[in-house]
């Protein structure tokens, strides 16, 4: 399925406006993290970053579309992000999923190292689970943790193996995680909703053991 030049620009527009707001946050230390957004299903394509560019930059050249193989859907001489296999993995398990986006932060990477023994962070009762989606009383949430791999493929098969359509994202153990949603806006919101949660978890183990004053 051809896509129209409105398409391609589209995404790429709203590729820039997410990646200069994470980008100020310092969410893509190193040319660390990608990007994406879902064009077709069937075939399924995707525009994604290049691989290895300064994400706090924007050139002409930052992204571009490819299949659910990773393999470039037009004549490009940019290189797909190194993780693009992933974003493929989350379109074809979570079919809801219309964006993807990766961040490597310290507080994702401590949380991911602190609980991977239990495969999973799990936190309840903070108003923040509700940028979520999820609007239960004191609602709590396991957020899948997997092991790191250097090969993307291995890597891609053990967090296919573990997402659901329940929690919108994975964690990857010293590495980062991915969060998706049903549009940019939700996969952004989903995004800022776990590193808020993973930041209030941190401070609260460090401070836990502060002596209040006595009420
Ligand atoms: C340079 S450290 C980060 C990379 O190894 C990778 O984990 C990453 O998130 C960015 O890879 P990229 O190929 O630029 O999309
Ligand atoms: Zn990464």
């Amino acid at each position: 399925m051809s896509l129209t030049i409105e398409q391609r620009l589209d995404a790429f527009k709203r590729l820039d406006e997410v990646k200069l707001t994470f980008a100020k946050r310092d969410w893509f230390p190193g040319t660390s993290g990608n990007l994406s957004i879902k064009l077709t299903d069937q075939p399924l394509q995707f525009a994604v970053t290049a691989s290895g560019k300064d994400k706090t930059k924007l050139t002409p050249e930052d992204y571009l579309i490819v299949n659910e193989d990773a393999a470039p859907v037009e004549p490009t001489s940019l290189k797909p992000s190194a993780e693009t296999l992933i974003h493929a993995v989350v379109y074809k398990k979570i079919p809801q999923a219309k964006a993807c986006f990766h961040v490597h932060t310290l507080g994702n990477n401590l949380i991911s190292e602190l609980y991977f023994g239990q495969r999973a962070f799990s936190i309840q009762g903070q108003e923040l689970i509700k940028g979520l989606g999820i609007w239960e009383e004191n609602a709590s949430i396991a957020v899948p943790i997997v092991e790191n791999f250097a090969d993307i493929p291995k890597l891609a098969a053990a967090i296919e193996k573990v997402i659901t359509p329940d929690i919108p994202g994975v964690l990857i153990r010293n590495h980062g995680i991915y969060a998706w949603g049903a549009s940019d806006f939700e996969a952004k919101r989903h995004l800022e909703a776990f590193e808020f949660l993973f930041e209030y978890h941190l401070r609260w183990l460090q401070l836990r053991h502060v002596s209040l004053p006595a009420t």
